[in-house]
């Protein structure tokens, strides 16, 4: 078996003793690694301000050799704050009034992904499997292959990829297809998402589909596939079972007796539709009465990318929001919106989905979405929750038994507040038990088996 290299902006390093698990991507990662042997090389987090980053810092655990680089102060602004978090990122999730184009951001990412291939090419066996991950380091295959390697370099993306239409607007759009074509397999989450590239390919002449999933395009024949990505999902249920002693769950669940729970956990994000459901719940709460005193929301909010200029904006216009909510629908003995903006640990928040009668998750747009995977895993098989589930979550895709909604019609997704509030255990029980069968079957180990497996068949 060959040797595997992931490679992602972001790396989980083995977790040590007592700290709280890491999220199912990085425990299916760390197991393929370690099944094969193999390097896991990203970005450190870290900034070596106007200095040249120190040489790799190397640090191995078992099978797995984890390589870390920092960056400069100026590569963090321009590759990570900057082209991939306010251009990609913004146009991968449909939202071109937010995309902010730079000819020096853009160099920068280009130059980014340039130092990456540099810094991992002495590293490289002639037998190793590379798997790149996500929109951070699109054009790292085409470096490589330019200073001459000839490895199986597979990609996977994790959030969407949008339609021609919407990607085009992007100034180098020609240069990031051109950068996928050096893979030899791109992998998407979902049907629709490989439609999107392939259609755009074929429609601007740029590209072919053939048979059996392989496209052509700029000289390259490549590999197109969907692979939905997993949670761990018997290791989560046990999480959420478990959770019943934990202190901090004992104490939510005695602070919302007698009331109906309904939870929210979102990254502070544009794309995840969090002042949309805030308006979904304040319309739900205003046109159900009976429902007065008798619901309680949290939402867990913790902060992400706080330095680009719409995360900031997004803090306050979210606090305001949770604030004049309350402020309009509590009275002096509820408090109806709990708004919480630090990280939960999952095994805590295992509990707390259990807990909860609704899962709100309503993204504008998303890749996956593994907070919707999780409510589902950790709820109680006697006594089940609703999944309320946005149609543009690739989730959606999978989870046929939520209530799928339009986070853009809000009078919808307070209605379906209400329709899962008062949904007849049966019922809550028959929609829980399929989605629960296909995640325990289509788990993350799955997900990272099927695409190193079509990656090498490659
Ligand atoms: O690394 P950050 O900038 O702090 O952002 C966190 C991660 O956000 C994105 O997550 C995506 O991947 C999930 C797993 O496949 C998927 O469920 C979700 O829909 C996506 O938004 C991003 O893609 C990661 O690279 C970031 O690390
Ligand atoms: O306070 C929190 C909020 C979120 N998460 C985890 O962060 C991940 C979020 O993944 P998702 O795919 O839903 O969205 P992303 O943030 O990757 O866009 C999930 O595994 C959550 O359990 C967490 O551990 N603590």
């Amino acid at each position: 078996m060959s040797r595997l290299v992931v490679v992602s902006n972001r790396v989980t390093l083995p977790q040590k003793s007592g700290d709280a698990p890491a999220g199912g991507l990085a425990v299916a990662l760390q197991a393929a690694l370690e099944e094969r042997g193999g390097i896991w090389m990203g970005w450190s987090g870290k900034s070596s301000g106007a200095k040249e980053p120190a040489p790799l810092a190397m640090q191995t655990h078992g099978n797995i050799t984890y390589a870390l680089t920092d960056l400069t102060k100026t590569d963090v602004e321009e590759y990570y704050h900057g082209f991939a978090n306010r251009v990609l990122w913004p146009i991968c999730h449909y939202r071109l009034d937010l995309a902010e184009y730079g000819r020096k951001e853009m160099a920068g990412y280009f130059r980014v992904n340039r130092f990456f291939a540099h810094r991992l090419a002495p590293l490289l066996r002639e037998d190793d499997i590379i798997w790149v991950h996500d929109y951070h380091l699109i054009p790292l295959a085409a470096e490589l292959r330019q200073m001459g390697l000839k490895n199986r370099i597979g990609f996977f993306l994790h959030i969407p990829w949008p339609p021609a239409d919407v990607l085009f607007t992007m100034p180098v759009h020609e240069e990031i297809m051109k950068g996928l074509s050096h893979y030899d397999l791109v992998g998407f989450q979902t049907d629709h998402d490989l439609a999107n590239f392939a259609g755009g390919l074929v429609r601007e002449g740029i590209g072919e589909a053939l048979e059996g999933g392989k496209l052509t395009s700029y000289g390259r024949t490549f590999k197109g596939g969907f692979y939905p990505i997993g949670i761990e999902t018997a290791a989560f249920a046990d999480y959420a079972k478990k959770a019943a002693t934990n202190l901090i769950v004992r104490k939510a669940k005695q602070s919302v007796e007698g009331r109906d729970l309904i939870i929210g956990v979102d990254r502070l994000d544009y794309s995840k539709g969090i002042t949309q459901r805030l308006d979904a719940f304040e319309h739900f709460v205003k046109s159900n009465p009976g429902h007065h005193n008798r619901v309680t929301y949290l939402q867990i909010t913790p902060k992400s990318r706080s330095e680009v200029p719409e995360y900031e904006q997004m803090q306050r216009t979210v606090a305001e929001q949770a604030g004049r909510v309350n402020g309009a629908i509590g009275t002096v003995d509820w408090v109806p919106i709990r708004y919480i903006n630090r990280s939960i640990g999952r095994p805590v928040l295992a509990g707390l989905y259990r807990l909860a009668r609704i899962g709100l998750v309503t993204p504008l747009r998303d890749g996956m979405n593994l907070v919707a995977k999780e409510y589902v895993a950790a709820q109680d098989p006697e006594n089940p929750g609703v999944l309320v589930l946005s149609r543009f979550a690739g989730a959606a895709r999978e989870l046929r038994g939520a209530l799928l909604v339009n986070p853009y019609d809000i009078e919808g997704t307070a209605n379906a507040i209400a329709r899962g509030i008062n949904m007849p255990l049966e019922e809550r029980q028959e929609r829980w038990g399929r989605m629960m069968e296909h995640l325990l079957e289509h788990d993350v180990t799955r997900w990272c088996n099927d695409f190193l497996r079509d990656l090498t068949a490659t």
